[in-house]
């Protein structure tokens, strides 16, 4: 097979009642309904290879989420193709489900009063996972997640960090070829943000399985996904590699040098930008680092010179703003 998931013009249109204010027009509401049509995913194509982790990204409201849940078979598409492992997961097969599966980091499966091992057992009677390849995958997610003594406390006594490990080891325990992880770091502190990123790293190793993640921390997407998806209004703005989409969105490098005596002004070699203590930063024209740099070396007694692209997180809110301003 070589892809894993497929996707073609994907659509997805809700109906939302609309409502004026006041009393007078709710009750008109009642009587006569008006409604509004919301594109939620509005014409998106994608293919996933078989082990590829990629990034969904987009702002809040962008269509990711919706995106996942007819990926996922959650939600009906209104319109569009998609296949994941060969199949249409709108049917809802027992034989999809039991191959790929979701995390929501905003919602929980695990019961809350007893421990993760019990609702563990629960979900090898749901996916009818033989004993032996149970105990062999529990055992494995349990070691590599380091949750042996958390699994045996209820879980409402963990912690977010801890009860999203254990989530996670829920969510696998059926050994899934397709990985739809919704924000699965949210809320948790910067160590378990790299925990869990460092299993999902290892879960895709291991197994070959393909990931879509989405998420609002650049740190998660820059560890895992080599490739990003960036979508804005239902609709890909842009498919690629990281580096091109630096490339393609932010036209500037930024130089920071340290100076052997400071306070020089750098205003005539860029715009001079924030840096650390000690340092000064000039933002150039990509075209121009090189000859900036140079120029800069034979100028100044330079002891300590940095040349790098700006945070992603520039990055992606430049291409947001450059589509706004095509659109307007
Ligand atoms: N069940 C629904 N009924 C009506 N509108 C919906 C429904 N679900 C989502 N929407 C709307 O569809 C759009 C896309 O929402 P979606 O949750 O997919 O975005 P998202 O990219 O996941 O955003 P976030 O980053 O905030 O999670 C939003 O405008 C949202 O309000």
């Amino acid at each position: 097979m070589e892809t894993a998931i497929r996707v073609r013009d994907l659509r997805k249109t809700f109906r939302v009642p609309e409502r004026d204010a006041g009393l007078a027009a709710s009750v008109r509401s009642l009587v006569r309904r008006r409604y509004r049509e919301v594109h939620a995913v509005a014409g998106v194509s994608v293919d996933v290879a078989p082990g590829e982790v990629v990034g969904f990204l987009g702002p809040n409201g962008a269509g990711k989420t919706t995106t996942l849940k007819m990926l996922s078979g959650l939600l009906v598409p209104t319109s569009g193709e998609v296949s994941v492992l060969g199949h249409e997961p709108s049917r809802r097969e027992k034989a999809y489900l039991g191959r790929m599966t979701l995390v929501m980091g905003n919602r929980n499966q695990l019961q809350w009063d007893i421990p993760a091992l019990d609702s563990f057992e629960l979900n090898r009677a749901v996916y009818r996972i033989p004993e032996a390849d149970f105990r062999r995958t529990r055992d494995e997610l349990v070691e590599l997640l380091e949750i042996g003594d958390l699994v045996r406390k209820p879980v409402r006594t963990l912690s977010l960090g801890e009860r999203m490990k254990a989530e996670v080891a829920a969510a696998l325990l059926h050994r899934p070829q397709v990985l739809f992880l919704d924000e699965p770091t949210i809320g948790l502190d910067i160590g378990a943000q790299k925990r869990l990123r460092g299993f999902v790293a290892e879960y895709n190793r291991r197994h070959g399985a393909a990931v879509l993640l989405t998420s609002h921390y650049m740190a998660d997407v820059q560890a895992l996904c080599p490739r990003v998806v960036v979508i804005d209004h239902g609709q890909v703005l842009f498919d690629g590699g990281l580096r091109e989409l630096t490339a393609r969105f932010s036209p500037h490098q930024t130089i920071t040098v340290q100076l052997a005596t400071p306070g020089a002004d750098l205003s005539g070699y860029g715009t001079v930008v924030p840096a650390d203590e000690g340092r000064v930063a000039v933002q150039v024209p990509k075209a121009q680092t090189s000859a900036v740099a140079a120029r800069l070396l034979a100028d100044h007694a330079v002891t300590d010179l940095t040349i790098e692209d700006p945070p992603i997180e520039d990055v992606i809110e430049q291409a947001f703003a450059d589509r706004s301003a095509v659109a307007s």
